[in-house]
């Protein structure tokens, strides 16, 4: 893995003796778009606020960019990009003013039509928040975590409450903020939208780490098997494809054959069904999501 820009370790926080973050450890590596998923509850917000320097825990460590986030969270908080969950703007401000106010908290702020126009704000710069659809609003929230030209950028619950199109624009807007050099921490409880973005995700539940990896790497920790089906056009004799490499199963399912298997299977199934000349309709792959995988990781389903 490339250069650690956060190092969190050990991280305990209660709240009235109940713990809400328990021996949390994660770590994120420069240039990564690293999802912290969970429900509603989990400590999601508490540990990014720590990491951030907002929140102060009662124990472990925590390391952003070499910097101790309490300690020296003036300095840190010059290196960093925060959108908060709730950014806490009166709807009655200008974008171009929001800007402003952000800016007016770092030494070397982004120049301001650079900013406007990057994230395609320009005509936006008099509309005033509350005029805004959610899917602008969501610029102007990366538009503010970016104001001091953020090494990390922290962005949290994003595309809640967003229409499926503004979701996936804003899913391209935080690609744009990765392909930017800028590290992200995007917390989420949404499993298509972490599958979808970061690179690596840590599952928070209860307040502790259940898994951290790539997308797929917990995909394939929970294993399972996958499965293909498809309608021969012909009669197909199934010893063809029992014996193949992968596959654990081979059944009918009225006039459709259901082949389950594990790793490489599919190829090997229509690599097969080629070489014999049997020609199929319908051909479905069923794809293993994170969704399917988050039971298994947590021990229950992601309740919101
Ligand atoms: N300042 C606080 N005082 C007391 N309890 C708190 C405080 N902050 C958070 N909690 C509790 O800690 C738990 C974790 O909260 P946190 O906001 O970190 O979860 P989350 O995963 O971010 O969820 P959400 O998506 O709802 O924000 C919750 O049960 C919450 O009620």
């Amino acid at each position: 893995m490339s250069h650690a820009v956060i190092e969190v370790e050990d991280l305990g926080k209660r709240y009235g003796g109940r713990p809400v973050l328990d021996g949390v450890s994660f770590t994120v590596a420069e240039g990564e778009i690293f999802g912290i998923l969970g429900p509603n509850g989990a400590g999601k917000t508490t540990a990014v606020e720590c990491v951030e320097g907002l929140r102060v825990p009662d124990t472990g460590t925590v390391r952003v960019l070499g910097m101790d986030p309490h300690a020296q969270g003036d300095r840190l908080r010059e290196r960093i990009g925060v959108q908060l969950q709730e950014t806490g703007l009166p709807g009655s401000i200008r974008v171009g003013e929001a800007l402003e106010l952000y800016s007016s908290f770092y030494r070397e702020p982004r120049d301001l039509p650079g900013l406007l126009a990057d994230w395609g704000l320009e005509d936006k710069r008099n509309v005033r928040y509350s005029k805004l659809s959610g899917g602008w609003r969501q610029r102007v929230h990366i538009a503010l975590a970016l104001v001091g030209r953020p090494r990390v950028a922290f962005l949290d619950e994003l595309t809640t409450g967003l229409d499926p199109q503004a979701r996936r624009d804003t899913w391209r807007l935080i690609r744009r903020v990765r392909e930017s050099g800028v590290t992200v921490v995007l917390v989420s409880h949404f499993m298509d939208e972490v599958e979808e973005l970061c690179d690596r995700v840590t599952v928070l539940d209860g307040g502790r780490v259940r898994a951290t990896g790539t997308p797929a790497e917990l995909i394939a920790r929970v294993g399972g098997e996958h499965r293909m089906s498809f309608r021969p056009v012909d009669d197909l004799d199934p010893s063809l494809l029992t014996s193949l490499p992968g596959v654990t199963g081979v059944e009918r399912d009225g006039r459709r054959v259901v082949v389950t298997g594990a790793g490489d299977f599919a190829t090997a199934v229509t690599a097969a069904l080629a070489r014999d000349h049997v020609l199929v309709a319908e051909l479905r792959i069923d794809r293993r999501t994170l969704d399917d995988a988050y039971p298994a990781l947590t021990g229950r389903p992601l309740e919101v």
